[in-house]
């Protein structure tokens, strides 16, 4: 007792309100935070070195992040891997045994996917909310949830969850979340829904967790052709096809080619369209009575949406990927060429080419050829862990902080540390502001793009701000009633980016509810920036076929919006 008392003591030097348990070379200890999955925190400190002192307790050794989840290892998991090419019914399956289960929770690496899982549970009657980043939606009565991964709530107890595209923990920015949605989610059952190319990595972090994995193996549904020739001339293109490219020049002028021949009018998916434009653009070349019969996408089509396509036509095997211009990767062809043929669908079978004769090699050898397997999942230090960090540092600010851990991090050789360049550029402007290391925290990992200068400049005035006053009022940076349809593509660029800006307020909004009080606001101006992008695709997009007859007149903003919200989730 009394030198569990003493280590109390020498412990509440790191800002630990208590030590929960004491197994001789372990500790648990708990700290208060206010970010929701974080309010009670438990750290398994293993190994602490220097006679056992916890103030040299090294807390960059990251090489046993399972410990770092008490609950998840209190039960004997068992984990199904479902794993296939797309469109082989691995998430169907799976779905299928969350909806019979007592309780569960869906995490997918998409607003898209959650809302989709959502839906479809509430309208089997099975009661599910959904937690996004950006929303929550509460159901009377539910025991399931549909969220994003990075809201796994780590701490609940439930008899089945899904990770879909389990193969992201690899992915260099969000893989921390799926592994710590792996490691962490404390289920009865654990389904990993994605590609057989992140089975052995899976298989042997789960060595250390006792549980009990099983693989289940899936074939495609539908046949996917590849062709031995390419598209050839514009004029071969036809209903159902989808024209992939990696640049919004390139999409637009794709669109404006195509559109130019007379005989197919466009829908357009990219990255940094709002989630709902994307939704909504699918939706209209899914509908059979829409004249939009043709796509043209970058590899935003490759997760998340359900589309009719019946042939992917790439117009290059080459994209651009934020440090250089490189060949597609293999998993990369794999994953948008599968979207071709969707099971079930007017497009059973699947085809796949090119636009240029040169590429068709490339393409071919893909296709045959294996995912390479994945070698090493994406980690991040717990903030507890960098909270405790900075307790014994505390002239460190947070880019010193996690810097410290890029460099000196202990990992086994199944980890990499993730999106720790990312959150430097943020921590580089926080740090020069009056906040806490919380409140630092919270801004580096909110949805910012720091390469998109009105979205970063968005996230420094809503810090400066806070930091100033506690209080952002949103009319302070952005005059509600002023956003038009734009007229040009750079207008249109700097409208996705005022729809960044909004949803980085909506999403702080969730977080500092009384110092981010425009909540409303901030949403209905973001509805609106999403339909004037729309409606920039429909009157200024590309070129009307002479052919066609003009559509009915549009109905007004107002009416939409309302329209809209009744749509919203229980259509
Ligand atoms: N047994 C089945 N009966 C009816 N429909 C099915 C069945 N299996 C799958 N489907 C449908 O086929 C489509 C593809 O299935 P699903 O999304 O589960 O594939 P997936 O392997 O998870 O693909 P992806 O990797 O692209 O997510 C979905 O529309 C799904 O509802």
């Amino acid at each position: 007792m009394a030198s569990i008392l003493l280590r109390q003591r020498r412990v509440s030097a790191l800002g630990v309100s208590r030590i929960l348990q004491d197994n001789g070379d372990s500790l648990r200890l708990q700290m208060e935070s206010k970010f929701g999955t974080f309010s009670s925190i438990g750290v398994m400190i293993r190994k602490y070195s220097s006679g056992r002192d916890p103030a040299k307790f090294d807390f960059t050794d990251l090489t046993c992040p399972h410990t770092w989840y008490p609950n998840a290892r209190k039960k004997n998991r068992k984990v199904f891997l479902h794993v296939g090419p797309t469109n082989s019914g691995k998430t169907y399956h799976a779905l299928k045994r969350l909806q019979s289960s007592a309780s569960g929770i869906y995490c997918g690496p998409l607003r898209l996917l959650a809302w989709e899982v959502s839906k479809r549970l509430n309208k089997a009657k099975v009661p599910c909310d959904l937690i996004t980043g950006q929303e929550k939606v509460e159901v009377e009565g539910a025991k399931h949830k549909a969220v994003t991964v990075e809201m796994a709530d780590v701490n609940a107890d439930y008899h089945c969850a899904i990770v879909d595209e389990i193969q992201m923990l690899g992915c260099k920015t969000r893989g921390f979340s799926f592994t710590r949605a792996l490691l962490g989610i404390a289920a009865d059952e654990l389904h990993l829904c994605g590609d057989a190319a992140a089975v052995p990595l899976i298989q042997e972090l789960l060595q250390v967790t006792g549980d009990d994995v099983q693989v289940q193996t899936y074939e495609r549904l539908s046949p996917l052709v590849p062709l031995e020739v390419p598209l050839g001339s514009f004029s071969n293109i036809r209903t159902g096809d989808c024209l992939v490219t990696f640049s919004r020049k390139g999409i637009y002028g794709l669109k404006k080619k195509i559109e130019h021949g007379g005989k197919h009018l466009c829908s357009v998916v990219y990255g940094s369209l709002p989630p709902e434009t994307r939704t909504r653009q699918a939706t209209r070349f899914n509908d059979e009575s829409s004249e939009f019969d043709v796509l043209v996408a970058s590899d935003a089509i490759g997760m998340g949406l359900n589309l009719n396509i019946s042939r992917i036509i790439f117009s290059t095997l080459r994209k651009f990927d934020g440090f250089e211009r490189r060949d597609l990767t293999v998993s990369e062809i794999k994953q948008i060429a599968g979207r071709a043929g969707r099971y079930g669908s007017k497009f059973p079978e699947g085809q796949v080419t090119c636009l240029d004769a040169d590429d068709l090699p490339l393409l071919h050898s893909s296709l045959k050829s294996p995912s390479p397997i994945l070698e090493q999942a994406g980690l991040f230090p717990s903030f507890d862990l960098m909270f405790m960090y900075s307790r014994l540092q505390p002239k460190k600010g947070l880019y010193q902080i996690l810097e410290h851990f890029l460099e000196n991090a202990k990992l086994s050789e199944n980890y990499f540390i993730s999106n720790c360049e990312e959150l430097l550029k943020v921590a580089s402007v926080v740090d020069q502001l009056p906040l806490g290391l919380q409140d630092k925290y919270l801004f580096c990992i909110s949805p910012v793009d720091m390469d998109d200068e009105i979205s970063s400049q968005g996230l420094v005035q809503f810090a400066e701000n806070y930091s100033k006053k506690g209080l952002v009022r949103l009319r302070e940076i952005f005059t509600p009633g002023t956003l038009q349809v734009p007229k040009t593509h750079p207008a249109l660029k700097e409208l996705e980016s005022i729809h960044k800006v909004l949803e980085l307020y909506v999403w702080l909004s969730f977080r500092l509810e009384e110092s981010f009080p425009d909540h409303e606001l901030a949403s209905s101006q973001k509805a609106i920036c999403s339909m004037l992008i729309e409606e920039f695709l429909e009157r200024f997009g590309g070129q009307r076929p002479r052919s066609r007859k003009k559509l009915t007149s549009r109905p007004s903003l107002d009416s939409l919006i309302a329209k809209r919200k009744r749509e919203y989730l229980y259509d």
